[in-house]
Order: structure tokens, then C-alpha cells, then sequence
């Protein structure tokens, strides 16, 4: 089939790429020039483990292209999916400008049947506003051209986006169009031939599907990290409890991690899109704003711990900072829990020397030069001469590092383990101050 991606970010070429690998024709198009400069050049602009590879792969096939030319990626798909950003706006809403910017631009050339598809995630009742957009350049045009809008949300996870997209868990189609819907089947049989894992609803279902989802996975994490602050003042291990609780299938191992708090581009944006969306109804989701806050919250229980140990004015102390992602196997620094970590350290005077296995640049670029913060270019190379570590994304290169190196470079043996890494009893053993995130059982 011929298909056009719009966006060219995590979702979009995800989409392209994974879509082309099953032998479909796929532009994918974007605004930004340097973009696809780079895609043109044969690299991608985004670290995603595989990407790259399936990218090259379907390029030289021929099957993949890369273009900021509306009018040819417009004509070129029979399916054109918008995978556009949908930022929150000063209030919380999603900002939904350049999913409709993205929709006139189609309105404004297309002259044949075309698949509509919104993939970005959009607030409830965002496909009738794209289909509006549409009718309405339609209408300046004077034409007639019939098309379908379908909802067709992303549940991908960074780092592990082409496995994600390739065996999807479920493919969700919101749709009222009979042909964009035999249309969607027929593009998605490979990647459920073996179950069928698509569920074809309503167009508003679909896109609130979404946002619940994406809910629903902060809930779990506000919990489980509210329950670790418990677990610290009452003596109890919220690893132990985690396991605990996580062998009632009702409740499951999933997402039950508590740390440094959630970030990323998505969970902090989605949950306080939905709390606005919530607010102008008129129904207020108390559960979810509880989530937001002790997100807020937990984005400083590191910090919180280096204050009671060190004390609250740290001039002329020096920190370890392992990791810099919002999570392992991504350089996306969208509301990282280390953006806030990193501030908060520094305005209390610290000097910090951070590492991270492939997101330097990306942190570089938004936290800018900064008097007493420096980079590393290895891990170890960060302790050297540091009072504490603080690790704050559980790549794998940390998860077992040489202690005894540890405990030389440091001034004192005191880790900060902000994602629960080492376990409290081995790091006794060894002689290290070990101080996680809800351990709280006493004598370990
Ligand atoms: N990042 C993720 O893991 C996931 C993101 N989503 C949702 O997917 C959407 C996109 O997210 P990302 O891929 O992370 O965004 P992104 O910010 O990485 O990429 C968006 C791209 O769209 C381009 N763009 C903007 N307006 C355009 C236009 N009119 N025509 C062509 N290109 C245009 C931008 O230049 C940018 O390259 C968001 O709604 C997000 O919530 C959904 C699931 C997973
Ligand atoms: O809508 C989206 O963009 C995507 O948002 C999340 O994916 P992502 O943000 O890439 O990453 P996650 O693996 O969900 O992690 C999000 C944050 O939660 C944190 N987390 C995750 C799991 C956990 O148990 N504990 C925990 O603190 C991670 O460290 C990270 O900061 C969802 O998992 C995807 O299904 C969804 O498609």
C-alpha cells in the first residue's frame, strides 16, 4: 500500500519505517529541514535501538523516502497518518495546532480517496476537528473529494519503539468509515496475522483510549512511589512489597517500579491533558491530579535525601550523576527527572559531574553551560573525587558496576540509587551507604 507518514519524530518514522519493512511504500514527511537532511544522509535523527537498521534497510529497498515536499507526500499515500506533536499548552490542554496545521495542508492538495489517520495522541472529539479542517480546504477549493479520519493511537514505548510497533500488544482503530477501516485491516494484517489484536471502535473511544492508558501507567507509579515514602518511615522493602503485590495477576508486575519519579514526553503531558480536558466538563479527576503531584514530588526524593544527608546548603560538595535520560535505551531528555535533580543540586551550590551512555549531547543542548556542572565521558571518570553518586537512569552499564572502584574514586562510599538498582544487603556488605527509594527494612 502507499503510505505517508506526517512527523518524522519517535512516532512517525516508527511508523514509516516498521510499515515499509512489511513491504508497504512509505513517505515519511516534516517541516524540519535538518531532519530530513540527516534521514536523506542515511542516519536518524533520534537514538532507537533498531531503527537505524530497519531505516537503511528499507531505503535501499526503495520502499522508504524522506521528504519536506507537502505536495508530493500528500499525492503519494492512500493512507496518510499524522504523527505530529501535541505539546500541552500553557494550561494543560494537548496544543493541538500542528495536528490541524498537518491536516489543512492535506485538505489543501489532496484530489483522490484518502485514509486520514490520526496517530499523535489527541484529546476526545480531535477527529471531527480534523475532519472540519479538511472539509473546509476542500471547500475553499471548491472540490469534492471523499476521505475518512480514523483514530489510531500509539502505545510504543521509547527505547523499545520498533519492537513495540512490530508486536503490538493490541491495535486500536477508531473509526465511522466502512472503506478506511477495511483499508486499516488490510495494512495492519501482518502485524496480527497470528492473533488478532485489532479492536475496531468508535472514533471518540479510540482516542480516549489512549489517555486512559497512558493514565493508568502514571496511577501505577504515583502508588507505588507514594507507598515507598510509607515504606521508609515504617521499616518495610518496596521491592518485597512490589513482588508482593505483583503475583495477583489482577494486578501484575508491570509498571510497579517505584524511583526518581516518571518523565518523558508523554505520561507528564497525557495526564495533564486529561485532567484539563476533565476540568472542562465539569468532572474533576481528583485520583489523577494526586498522580501529577506526587510525580512533582518524587521528581525531588533524591534530592530530599542528599539535603538530610549532607545538609541543605552543599556548597563545596561534589556529586556523581549516572544517567541523564528520562529511562534507559533512549536519548530523549522530555521532562527528565535529572533536569530537576541537576537545578535543584546546583541552587543549593553543589558541583556535579553527570554521565550518560548516549544522551550527553541531547542534555548538553537543553541544559546549556552551566557553572558547576560538567560532563564526563565515562562513568567511572564521574566519581572521581565526588561525596556521593546519585544514579538516576538504570542503563545497564550500572546495574552491576565494580563497587570497589566506587567506593575508591569517592570522597565516602554513599550511593544515591534512585531506580532501586543494588540491593541494600550487598551494598552493607561491601561497606557502602546505600540509600534507595522505599527500602526501608531495618537491619539490611
Ligand atoms: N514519543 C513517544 O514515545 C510516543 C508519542 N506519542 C504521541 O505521538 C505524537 C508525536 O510524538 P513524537 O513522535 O514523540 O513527537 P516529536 O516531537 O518527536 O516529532 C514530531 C515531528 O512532527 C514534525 N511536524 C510538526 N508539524 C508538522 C507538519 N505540519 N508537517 C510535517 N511534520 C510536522 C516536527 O518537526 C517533528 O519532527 C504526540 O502526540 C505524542 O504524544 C504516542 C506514543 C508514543
Ligand atoms: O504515549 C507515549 O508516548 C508512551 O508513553 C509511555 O512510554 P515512554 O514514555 O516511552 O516510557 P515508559 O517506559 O512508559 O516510561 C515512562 C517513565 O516512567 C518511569 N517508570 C516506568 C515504569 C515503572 O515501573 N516505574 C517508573 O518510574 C520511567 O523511568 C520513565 O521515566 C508508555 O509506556 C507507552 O505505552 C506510550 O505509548
Amino acid at each position: 500500500m502507499k503510505v505517508t507518514a506526517i512527523g518524522t519524530g519517535y512516532v512517525g518514522l516508527v511508523t514509516g519505517a516498521c510499515l515499509a519493512e512489511m513491504g508497504n511504500h512509505v513517505v515519511c514527511l516534516d517541516v524540519n529541514p535538518e531532519k530530513i537532511r540527516i534521514l536523506n544522509e542515511g542516519e536518524i535523527p533520534i537514538h532507537e535501538p533498531g531503527l537505524l537498521e530497519v531505516v537503511r534497510r528499507n531505503v535501499e529497498a526503495g520502499r522508504l523516502q524522506f521528504t519536506t515536499n507537502v505536495d508530493m507526500a500528500v499525492q503519494h499515500g492512500t493512507i496518510l497518518f499524522i504523527g505530529v506533536g501535541t505539546p500541552p499548552d500553557e494550561d494543560g490542554s494537548a496544543d493541538l495546532q500542528y495536528v490541524i496545521a498537518a491536516a489543512r495542508s492535506i485538505g489543501q492538495r489532496m484530489t483522490d480517496y484518502k485514509v486520514i489517520v490520526d496517530k499523535s495522541t489527541v484529546p476526545v472529539g480531535t477527529a471531527d476537528k480534523v475532519k472540519a479542517a479538511i472539509d473546509e480546504e476542500l471547500a475553499k477549493r471548491g472540490v469534492e473529494v471523499q476521505f475518512g479520519v480514523v483514530s489510531n493511537p500509539e502505545f510504543l514505548k521509547e527505547g523499545a519503539a520498533v519492537e513495540d510497533f512490530m508486536k503490538p500488544d493490541r491495535i486500536i482503530v477508531g473509526s465511522d468509515d466502512e472503506q478506511a477501516t477495511l483499508l486499516m485491516r488490510a495494512l495492519y494484517s501482518p502485524f496480527t496475522r497470528n492473533h488478532d489484536r485489532m479492536q475496531v471502535m468508535d472514533l471518540r473511544s479510540a482516542e480516549f483510549t489512549k489517555y486512559a492508558a497512558n493514565a493508568m501507567l502514571a496511577t501505577r507509579i504515583s502508588f507505588m512511589n507514594e507507598l515507598a515514602l510509607l515504606a521508609e518511615k515504617v521499616g518495610a522493602d518496596i521491592e518485597l512489597v512490589r513482588r508482593g503485590i505483583g503475583s495477583d495477576p489482577r494486578i501484575g508486575y508491570s509498571f510497579l517500579y517505584a524511583g526518581a519519579g516518571y518523565g518523558g514526553s508523554c505520561f507528564p503531558k497525557d495526564v495533564k491533558a486529561l485532567v484539563r480536558a476533565a476540568q472542562d466538563e465539569g468532572i474533576p479527576l481528583r485520583v489523577l491530579t494526586a498522580v501529577e503531584e506526587a510525580n512533582e514530588r518524587q521528581k525531588r526524593v533524591l534530592v530530599d535525601k542528599v539535603v538530610t544527608r549532607f545538609g541543605a546548603d552543599l556548597t563545596g560538595r561534589r556529586f556523581a550523576l549516572w544517567g541523564l535520560a528520562f529511562k534507559p535505551n533512549t536519548d530523549d531528555m522530555r521532562e527528565a527527572p535529572a533536569l530537576v535533580i541537576v537545578e535543584e543540586l546546583l541552587s543549593r551550590g553543589a558541583t556535579l559531574s553527570a554521565y550518560d551512555p548516549v544522551a550527553m549531547t541531547e542534555a548538553k543542548r537543553i541544559l546549556g553551560e552551566r557553572p558547576g556542572l560538567s560532563f564526563a565521558d565515562k562513568a567511572d571518570a564521574a566519581l572521581e573525587g565526588a561525596d556521593a553518586l546519585l544514579l538516576v537512569t538504570e542503563w545497564k552499564e550500572f546495574k552491576s558496576p565494580d563497587f570497589d572502584g566506587i567506593k575508591a574514586a569517592l570522597k565516602q562510599p554513599v550511593v544515591f540509587d534512585g531506580r532501586n538498582q543494588y540491593e541494600p544487603s550487598l551494598m552493607k556488605a561491601l561497606g557502602i551507604e546505600h540509600h534507595g527509594i522505599g527500602r526501608g527494612t531495618p537491619g539490611r
